[in-house]
């Protein structure tokens, strides 16, 4: 390995040369991007391959880290606050991981197809079938404490299983809230993943959803199906969480009903921190937020970053029913302070709006220019126009039906009826009205979520809980006195007649 030299000009590329087995590192800092291309050798970043030859672009404050199995060269150009090299990662231990959930998968399609069409098989498959035992595709838990690198852990297992050759479409599930996976905060998420998660800015950390996706990144968009929850952290509401988390379970054993290789993929569900927190008021939910998991996903392997209490409190829960691993954190994983989780949730409200305009480090040359648009590779996409125009339209209060679960409206105490307390279920939805002061939605996100039930006698008390996230809008003016709003939305289409939810996110400038 050799590093590079620091009083070299930033604006021109340096060089590193990495031994097998290896990672070189970085951090950027506010405001700044970089670029890093393969010359030669192997390279992955989270589990993704670079491919040789191509530049790829880092922005965001983004942080990560190029991977070799066997060694490789790479330019970089641009200034990370903080680089270097470490032989120390727990690749060797997330590969066998790996091989062990390929092995499932193998076997599991192995005896589907076999189910599908007895009279077709060939002998060798029905006595390799005979010989494997029971079969059951991963269905991969991941726990650990915030920044113990259960997100980049999720990736690389996802990025490995898309990369084996096998056509294998694994689900990430996301149900950490104050990242979204690849919808934004506040959703839980099911997203098939076709192809590898390339990594460029924290705003997609877990890849982009088609919905919020330039278009010229339409290529490696994904459809997630989520539902909203509306706020960053779990112990908010943990019984709608828990509701959403089995809405979540029942949808992908739905979709998989007819589709051997997705149901023989598996999954991977990456949780947020507050689940392996055994301290705290709140600490008692997680336990039952874990077991919703773990019946809504028919979950068969957790496995636990680096975190002996955890890995001893899980084996003693779920040790004789389920496979329980611990595995060893990465010396890489970043602490991520509030302040930085914050930025990185205005970022990805930005780029769902707005789409990206990411200037090159000084000294990057273009891959090729006109005179109106210069192409780079972000992601490992070629683009051309990384821009959203959003739409802010002005529309009336009664065009949108809006609601928030679980919390009061702010009906004057003299509204209610003679005696009644203000008890509201914290699963309950309830109608906001624009119109009146404090109704909390001026700069609030809100989800766009599939039409309830048209027919009347089939709508339920807490229908819009089980509805699905069509897209997101913010309302960025209220006019009170002409019941009217300015709605910021990343697409034209009209909003009259369609239903939202209100969270606690808002929508920051
Ligand atoms: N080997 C590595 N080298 C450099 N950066 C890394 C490495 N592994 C992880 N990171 C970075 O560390 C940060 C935290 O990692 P990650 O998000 O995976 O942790 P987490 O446990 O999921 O966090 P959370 O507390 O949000 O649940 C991320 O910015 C990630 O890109």
């Amino acid at each position: 390995m050799s590093g590079a030299d620091n009083s070299q000009d930033r604006a021109h590329p340096r060089e590193w040369v990495l031994n097998a087995e290896t990672e070189y590192r970085f951090e950027l800092d506010i405001g700044t991007s970089f670029a890093i291309k393969l010359i030669r050798g192997q390279a992955e970043i989270f589990g993704a391959e670079l491919v040789e030859g191509k530049t790829y672009l880092f922005y965001e404050e983004c942080k990560a880290a190029v991977y070799t199995w066997i060694g490789c060269t790479i330019e970089v150009i641009g200034q990370p606050s903080t680089e270097y090299v470490s032989e120390e990662t727990p690749m060797a231990a997330y590969a066998n991981v790996h091989l062990a959930l390929e092995a499932m998968r193998v076997k599991t399609l192995l005896h589907a197809q076999i189910a599908a069409s007895p009279d077709t098989a060939s002998p060798e498959d029905l006595q390799e079938d005979a010989e494997n035992g029971p079969s059951d595709s991963p269905r991969v838990l991941i726990l650990g404490p915030e920044n113990s690198g259960k997100t980049t852990l999720t990736k690389i297992l996802l990025n490995y299983a898309t990369r084996a050759g096998q056509d294998w479409c694994p689900i990430l599930v996301n149900v950490d809230p104050n990242e979204g996976g690849p919808m934004l905060p506040g959703t839980l998420s099911a997203t098939p993943i076709p192809s590898p998660i390339q990594t460029s800015t924290p705003a997609h950390t877990l890849g982009a959803s088609a919905t919020s996706a330039p278009t010229h990144m339409a290529s490696n968009a994904l459809l997630p199906f989520g539902y909203w929850y509306g706020h960053a952290e779990t112990k908010r509401n943990p019984l709608l969480m828990d509701r959403l988390i089995r809405n979540l379970g029942e949808n992908v054993w739905d979709r998989w009903d007819a589709d051997i290789i997705g149901r023989s993929s598996g999954l991977i569900v990456d949780t947020p921190g507050s689940f392996a927190a055994s301290s705290g008021a709140h600490s008692d939910h997680r336990q039952s937020l874990i077991k919703a998991c773990i019946d809504a996903f028919r979950i068969n392997v957790i496995l636990i970053v680096g975190h002996e209490k955890l890995n001893v409190e899980m084996q003693r829960a779920y040790g004789n029913k389920l496979s329980v691993i611990k595995i060893p954190k990465s010396g890489g994983v970043v602490e991520l302070d509030a302040l930085y989780r914050a930025r990185v949730q205005k970022y990805q409200m930005h780029s769902y709006m707005y789409g990206e305009r990411v200037t090159p480090p000084p000294g990057m040359p273009p891959i090729s220019s006109t005179q109106s648009t210069i192409r780079y590779l972000v992601g490992g996409e070629q683009s051309t126009d990384m821009t959203l125009a959003p739409s802010s339209a002005v529309v009336n209060f009664s065009d949108l039906a809006i609601w928030r679960i679980g919390e009061e409206t702010m009906a004057p105490t003299s509204a209610l009826p003679i005696g009644a307390t203000r008890v509201v279920s914290e699963m309950q939805p309830l109608p906001v009205d624009p119109a009146q002061a404090g109704s909390g939605l001026y700069n609030a996100v809100l989800a766009l979520i599939a039409p309830p039930n048209p027919d009347d006698t089939e709508r339920y008390d807490e229908e819009i809980l089980d509805l699905n996230v069509l897209g997101f809008i913010v309302v960025t003016a209220l006019d009170i006195p002409n019941k009217r709003m300015t709605i910021l939305s990343p697409s034209q289409g009209s909003l009259s007649g369609r239903t939202a939810i209100v969270g606690s996110f808002e929508w920051q400038e």
